[in-house]
């Protein structure tokens, strides 16, 4: 197992270029979640303390089962927990109404899934401005401009969504969920449906934007080769954390899963 694996509790938060640790923008503190099926109880998520760093790319990973979709929903208003906190910000989401995380997820949140979820009528770039003119968003067009240059699909943003590549389509997906400025990106297997040349592509598109943009991202996968373009690896097990692994490689990453199934 990798030397760098340290508790992931006590190190959610980053160091800023003066050495201070910069707050973390998303907290959880002792969230469970159980699911009810028939007459069983399924306990998700079991006390799980975690931060996430402002501008930092996080992977969440563990075997089948142990929590990842759940806490990713949690984290981002997508479920509700069983019990304890998360706050993103200043903001209690585990306290908010339905209609207040809608909101919460339209301003302050962008989502990648596994399916590019574009409509195929619009072009690239409407796709990319349709949330924000849907919530009546002035779209800054520098930003634009910017995420256009950093995603590389510049001469392709009059292309309908059929006449792209999977990978090409789900950059088009990340510049969509970036133009907001959210405060955190959270992609679920985001690299699920491509290959590995148009994976790496997506992958080191969503860096970028951390590196330069400062983007806040979390990314669920069960890739090892992916989970290494991020900043840090946090682990489940059972529904707990698990250690993590910072500056992933794919060796330490994939050593730690197997150190976690066995
Ligand atoms: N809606 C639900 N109803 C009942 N049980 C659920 C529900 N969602 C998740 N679970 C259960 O909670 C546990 C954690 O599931 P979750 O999908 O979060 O794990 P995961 O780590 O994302 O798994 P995978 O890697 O297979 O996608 C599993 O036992 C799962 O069966």
């Amino acid at each position: 197992m990798s030397d760098k694996v340290v508790d992931a509790r006590t190190q959610g938060t980053r160091p800023t270029a003066a050495g201070d640790p910069s707050p973390p923008v998303v907290v959880a503190r002792g969230v469970t979640k159980t699911f009810r099926t028939g007459g069983t109880l399924v306990r998700a998520l079991d006390g799980v303390d975690l931060e996430f760093a402002r501008g930092a790319f996080t992977a969440i990973m563990g075997p089948s089962g142990s929590g990842k979709s759940t806490l990713m929903h949690c984290l981002a208003g997508l479920d509700t927990v069983t019990s304890g906190q998360i706050t993103m910000g200043r903001t209690d989401i585990t306290a908010l109404t339905d209609r207040q995380l809608t909101q919460l997820r339209r301003d302050r949140i962008g989502f990648v899934f596994q399916a590019f979820n574009l409509l195929p009528m619009l072009t690239a770039r409407d796709n990319i401005t349709l949330p924000a003119r849907i919530a009546k968003r002035r779209i800054d067009h520098q930003r634009l401009a910017r995420i256009v240059e950093v995603v590389g699909l510049a001469d392709r943003l009059d292309h309908l969504p059929a006449k792209l590549s999977g990978g090409q389509q789900q950059r088009v997906a990340v510049a969509r969920a970036l133009l907001g400025a959210p405060e955190v990106v959270y992609a679920d297997e985001p690299t699920g449906n491509l290959d590995s040349r148009s994976g790496a592509q997506v992958l080191a598109f969503l860096r970028d934007s951390v590196r330069e943009m400062g983007q806040t991202v979390v990314m669920v996968t069960h890739d090892p080769v992916a989970a290494s373009y991020a900043d840090r690896v946090v682990f489940l097990r059972d529904g707990r954390p698990a250690g993590q692994v910072d500056d992933p490689t794919a060796e330490s990453v994939l050593d730690h899963l197997l150190a976690l199934e066995g």
